[in-house]
């Protein structure tokens, strides 16, 4: 056997802890699928008397620093999952692959904000940088749509990327409990982001979104352009309205090639009941990819946690081993070309619009006809109940129309005088 690749863990936590974990139990299947072991040489953590739940061999160097550890460890690969867009995980990273040491990195926001510089260093010192991991954990969809997928041209990339809103949600819906406490149990449970509001408020969805952009449509990566949304005004009350309408609402990260340009958006949507995505719950998370000629492909299952998230590290490590290499974003740099970027406003499609509205005669006339001013045409409306001079829920869904005309209507909508709260909209994808 050749011999073993050595590698350099810096970060010990969810994901750090779990590799640890994962080469050691499979380290026999590792070796006999890469050719070769898979050794632990070198780790860095803040506090090394920290019990992890896994043990540590006296083998292992210790370092206290991590960008030290990058800089002078005697290892192959160095794999970087302490988090952070800047700081010290771009500082190891880009110490490393200055070497010319290969990198895994499970660090989605680094590589949103970074990601074209680190792949044109990595090429240019003939290194690997690969980030499994960063998008939908245990998903394999780095691999499909570089691999799998190479021979197609992909037309729309759409996604459930981000497991704590997509527990949240599935959890609301489930048991009628309050945004904020389902979220103390995400966090609780190890899904959370360090900053929840990376997860909640679709930042972390944006980071995945933009690397899988990157990879369908061999783009430079491009965090400034995209339009990102969560889901913290999501209220039970459009859950339930939702489902009455054969709606789930969900977090998605859509990527897609138009005349305009290439959107990238993440916010809530209302998917029909019927279409897979719909019912992908949980702290599950699922990648549906249209290509030209294989069609629409899906892909489900864990996006977080410990062991998905540490059998996507080793998946990049077994290829490092086994000698196969593939550019960063599926092309050289040099061929990643930009696209424009197609404006919000120019989205086309359904909506779902609920009111809070004083019961009273002629609101419905006034709202209808700000939505006919702007050629919005209604498809159902539902206004249960009645209680005169009373706020009620008045909701509708809109047939297609433009992201531009329903703002419109809606700030038009928003100023009258028996509409009493601001008018909650959600985009309604039919996939
Ligand atoms: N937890 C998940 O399910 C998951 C899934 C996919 C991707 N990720 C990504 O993986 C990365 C790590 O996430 P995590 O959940 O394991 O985080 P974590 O907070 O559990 O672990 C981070 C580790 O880095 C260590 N660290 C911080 N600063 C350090 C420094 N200066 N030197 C050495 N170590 C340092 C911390 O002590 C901690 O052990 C992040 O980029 C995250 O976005 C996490
Ligand atoms: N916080 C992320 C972790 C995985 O990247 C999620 O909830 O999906
Ligand atoms: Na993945």
């Amino acid at each position: 056997m050749m011999k073993s690749l050595k590698i350099a863990v810096a970060g010990l936590g969810t994901v750090g802890a779990g590799l640890v974990k994962l080469l050691a139990d499979n380290a026999g299947i590792i070796a006999a699928r890469s050719g070769r072991a898979i050794e632990v040489a070198a780790v860095s953590a803040r506090d090394r008397s920290k019990d992890r739940g896994v043990a540590i061999p006296d083998s292992v160097v210790w370092y206290e620093d991590a960008a030290v550890m990058a800089a002078e460890a005697d290892v192959d690969v160095v794999v970087e999952v302490i988090g952070g867009s800047d700081g010290i995980a771009k500082q190891v990273v880009e110490t490393a692959l200055a070497r010319g040491l290969s990198v895994v990195t499970a660090n989605k926001a680094l590589l949103a904000h970074h990601g074209t510089q680190l792949a044109k260093l990595a090429e240019d010192k003939g290194a690997a940088l690969a980030f499994e991991a960063a998008v939908a954990g245990g998903i394999p969809i780095i691999k499909a749509l570089k691999e799998g997928l190479a021979g197609n041209s992909i037309a729309q990339v759409t996604g459930i990327l981000n497991g704590t809103c997509n527990y949240i949600l599935t959890t609301m819906r489930e048991t009628g409990r309050d945004f904020a406490d389902v979220l103390a149990e995400a966090q609780a449970l190890g899904y959370a982001e360090a900053d929840p509001s990376f997860d909640i408020d679709g930042v972390d969805a944006a980071h995945k979104l933009c690397i899988l952009t990157s990879l369908a449509f061999a783009t430079p990566v491009d965090f400034q352009s995209m339009h990102v949304e969560g889901i913290r005004h999501i209220s039970a009350v459009d859950i339930e309205f939702a489902e009455k309408l054969g709606y789930r609402i969900k977090l998605l990260g859509i990527a897609r090639k138009t005349e305009l340009g290439v959107e990238q958006r993440v916010h809530p949507c209302m998917v029909p009941v019927r279409a897979p995505i719909a019912r992908v719950d949980g702290v599950f998370n699922a990648v549906v990819a249209e290509g030209d000629f294989v069609g629409r492909s899906i892909y489900e299952g864990r996006g977080a946690g410990a062991g998905p998230t540490a059998s996507a590290v080793a998946a990049d490590l077994v290829d490092i081993a086994r000698g196969c290499r593939t550019p960063t974003f599926g092309v050289p740099v040099a061929a990643l070309s930009p696209l424009p970027a197609a404006p919000m406003t120019a989205r086309q499609g359904a909506y779902y619009m609920r009111l809070m509205v004083l019961d009273r005669p002629g609101v419905l006339a006034d709202v209808s006809a700000a939505l006919r001013d702007e050629q919005v045409s209604v498809e159902q409306m539902i206004q249960p109940g009645r209680a005169p001079g009373e706020t009620v829920p008045m909701v509708m869904t809109l047939h297609d129309t433009t992201e531009a005309a329903m703002e419109r209507a809606v700030a038009r909508i928003g100023t009258l005088a028996a509409v009493v709260e601001p008018p909650r909209i959600i985009r309604i994808e039919n996939l």
